[in-house]
């Protein structure tokens, strides 16, 4: 396994004049057409808040087992709530992590006749034995959106579009974050995983020895600002077909682009598959992903690059078991059943038997 050491960006370069920004600018270029992934300083993001959400995260994971189940994600056809240990799947094969998954509070959409991922849209599941974590949460929504915003504005300028590219067609963002903690697979404590409830086709839960932190995958949406408890590895970014660490830096955000980033660049700007190793017990590692992504109905128009770049797009990729949709919400739907089939299939049966048909 080789080292790699994802590029340091920083900031607080945009808002130290013209020359220090175009150097942000092409550093974000250059970053996110190589490798996808970066580490960001320079966010303004307290360590106070880190602390906060880190603590609101572990007193979450430490409520008793029926607090947490009272507000299970099989119970929300939203896929919102929490997903216990061996409640997801990528690739097919179980995740080895517990989370809450929690995106814009919304009334549900009752439109039999809409489009499919109407359904990601309804309201979160909060614990109602842990009134503080929405304050938390809610707050660091807000200082990530902020930050979301200022770095797709740096990178509709550094491929040419007008600044404002990305708020002109994003919407009202359909966010999300997810609070996880991958135990170790060697923990002794009973880890709940969902009792018998395989798929079609499907065989029954296997062990944990076969599970993976989080499999491989691509984010879906156009970007990802991920934070991770500090000291915890696990990460990995396939790069030139092999895996390699990314460890958390202190005061940094790891920073990747999903697919949608790259089909609106048409490859220009590359999507990369990662994936977390579980931990060795007694160790257990805790983070949380905020995705930022348009609308549910919105499309991102192929960014116009400018030819020099153009030359070095590299189209998207094309997997057949993987397909990209330009349509957020077709995206967002593909991952969320693929990754919560008994959701999918308490829920969605209808969308499930389209998807199998075709
Ligand atoms: O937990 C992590 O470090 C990464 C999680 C991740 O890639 C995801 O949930 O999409
Ligand atoms: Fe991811």
């Amino acid at each position: 396994m080789s080292d790699l050491t994802l590029p340091v960006l920083d900031l607080s370069l945009l808002d130290q004049g013209p020359d220090a920004a175009a150097r942000f600018r092409d550093e974000l270029r250059a970053a996110t057409h190589d490798v996808g992934f970066f580490y960001l300083t320079g966010t303004g993001v307290s360590p106070e808040l880190e602390a906060r959400l880190l603590q609101a995260a572990k007193d979450f994971f430490a409520l008793p087992e029926a607090d947490k189940l009272a507000i299970e994600n099989v119970t929300s056809p939203h896929f919102r709530g929490y997903t216990r240990v061996g409640g997801e799947r990528t690739q097919g094969r179980v995740d080895w992590r517990e989370q809450i998954d929690i995106g814009p509070e919304r009334e549900a959409i009752t439109d039999p006749d809409g489009p499919g991922y109407n359904r990601l849209v309804g309201p979160n599941l909060w614990p109602a034995a842990q009134p503080e974590l929405k304050d938390v949460v809610s707050e660091w929504h807000d200082r990530l959106t902020g930050i979301a915003r200022k770095l797709l504005r740096a990178w509709a300028l550094a491929l040419g579009a007008e600044e404002q590219y990305f708020d002109r067609h994003f919407g009202d963002p359909q966010t999300l974050i997810k609070i996880v903690r991958y135990p170790s697979k060697d923990d002794p404590t009973p880890q709940s995983p969902r009792p018998l409830h395989a798929a079609p086709g499907r065989d029954a839960e296997p062990p944990a020895a076969w599970a993976q932190g989080v499999g491989a995958h691509k984010d879906s949406g156009v970007l990802t600002l991920l934070w991770v408890e500090p000291g915890k590895g696990g990460l990995q970014v396939e790069r030139d077909g092999e895996w390699v660490d990314a460890p958390p830096v202190p005061g940094a955000f790891v920073v990747n682009i999903g697919e949608l980033l790259e089909y609106a660049t048409q490859g220009y700007l590359t999507a990369t598959n990662h994936r977390v190793i579980s931990p060795t017990f007694p160790d257990e590692r805790i983070s949380v992903p905020f995705f930022f992504n348009p609308a549910l109905d919105a499309r991102l128009p192929t960014i116009d690059l400018p030819a020099d770049l153009a030359a070095e797009a590299r189209g998207v990729s094309q997997d057949p078991t993987n397909p990209i949709h330009a349509t957020y919400g077709e995206n967002a739907l593909k991952s969320r059943l693929r990754a919560h089939p008994d959701v999918a299939e308490r829920w969605h049966p209808d969308l499930v038997a389209a998807r199998t048909a075709s």
